[in-house]
C-alpha cells in the first residue's frame, strides 16, 4: 500500500483547463505515478458523460497497473469497477463504505488528527489523505492549512498507517511532507495546470525518491 501512495494524482474535468484528462493521465502514468483518484466535482457532466470519462480514465490505469480510485462516490466506483474508494469526513461513514465495497477495495480517508486517522483504521480503511497541508484552489470547501506537522503528530500516534499528504503540493514542498512522515503525497494542481505534466511528474518522483533516500539513511545511522 505505502508504495502505491508514493504520487498519488487525484484529478476531474474541472482541473483540467488547458488539456484532456485522458492526456494528462497518460502523461503523468509515463512519468511515474503510482496512484490515481478520478474526482469528478461540479463540472456539469451528466451521469453518463461521468461514466463515459470514467470508463476511459479507468482503463488506461488498468493498462498500466495503477489502482483506480474513485471520490466519494460508492454507486460510480462499483460501476467503473475501481479498486477502491476515497470519503472524507462528512461523506458516507467509513465503516458503512466498507461494508459495501467488501474487504478486498482499498478505502482511503481524509483524517486530519490522530483521533480521526485511529478511527478511519477501526472502521476499515487502508490509507489516510490528510490535508490540506498547504494553502489550495482546486478545493472549494477546504479547511485552514493544517500544514506538515499534522502529519508529523498521526505518525507519532500511528507508526505504520499509510500516510498520503494532500493540498497545495508542489515539487518544491513534496519533500517537507515526506519528511514529516507521509509514504506519498496526492496532487492536483502542480501536474493537471503545468504546461508539460510529464516533467512536473517526474519532478516529483525526482524529490519523493531523494527525501525518502535521505530519510532512511537517517533511519541507518
Ligand atoms: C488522497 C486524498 N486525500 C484527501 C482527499 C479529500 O477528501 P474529502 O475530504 O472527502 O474532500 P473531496 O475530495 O471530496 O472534496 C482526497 N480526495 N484524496
Ligand atoms: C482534494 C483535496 N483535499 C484536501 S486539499 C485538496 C485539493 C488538492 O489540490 P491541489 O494539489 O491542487 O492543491
Ligand atoms: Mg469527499
Amino acid at each position: 500500500m505505502k508504495n502505491s501512495l508514493s504520487l498519488y494524482l487525484v484529478m476531474g474535468s474541472q482541473d483540467c483547463p488547458h488539456q484532456n484528462p485522458v492526456e494528462i493521465l497518460e502523461e503523468a502514468i509515463a512519468g511515474g505515478i503510482t496512484c490515481f483518484q478520478f474526482r469528478e466535482k461540479l463540472s456539469g457532466k451528466t451521469g453518463i458523460e461521468i461514466i463515459r470519462l470514467g470508463r476511459q480514465l479507468r482503463q488506461i490505469c488498468a493498462d498500466h497497473q495503477i489502482p483506480f480510485i474513485a471520490n466519494d462516490r460508492v454507486d460510480l466506483g462499483l460501476i467503473l469497477e475501481a479498486d477502491g474508494i476515497h470519503i472524507g469526513q462528512d461523506d458516507l461513514p467509513a465503516y458503512e463504505v466498507r461494508k459495501l465495497i467488501g474487504p478486498r477495495r482499498l478505502l482511503g480517508v481524509s483524517a486530519k488528527t490522530p483521533a480521526e486517522a485511529h478511527k478511519a483504521l477501526q472502521d476499515g480503511a487502508n490509507y489516510i489523505g490528510v490535508g490540506p497541508m498547504f494553502t489550495t484552489s482546486s478545493k472549494l470547501d477546504a479547511s485552514a492549512p493544517i500544514g506538515p506537522k499534522a502529519i508529523e503528530h498521526i505518525r507519532q500516534e500511528l507508526p505504520d498507517i499509510p500516510i498520503v499528504g494532500i493540498g497545495g503540493i508542489t515539487t518544491e514542498r513534496a519533500g517537507q511532507v515526506i519528511s514529516a512522515g507521509a509514504d506519498g503525497v496526492a496532487v492536483i494542481s502542480a501536474i493537471t495546470k503545468s504546461s508539460s505534466p510529464y516533467e512536473v511528474t517526474k519532478n516529483f518522483c525526482r524529490q519523493i525518491a531523494i527525501t525518502k533516500k535521505e530519510k532512511n539513511k537517517m533511519i541507518m545511522d
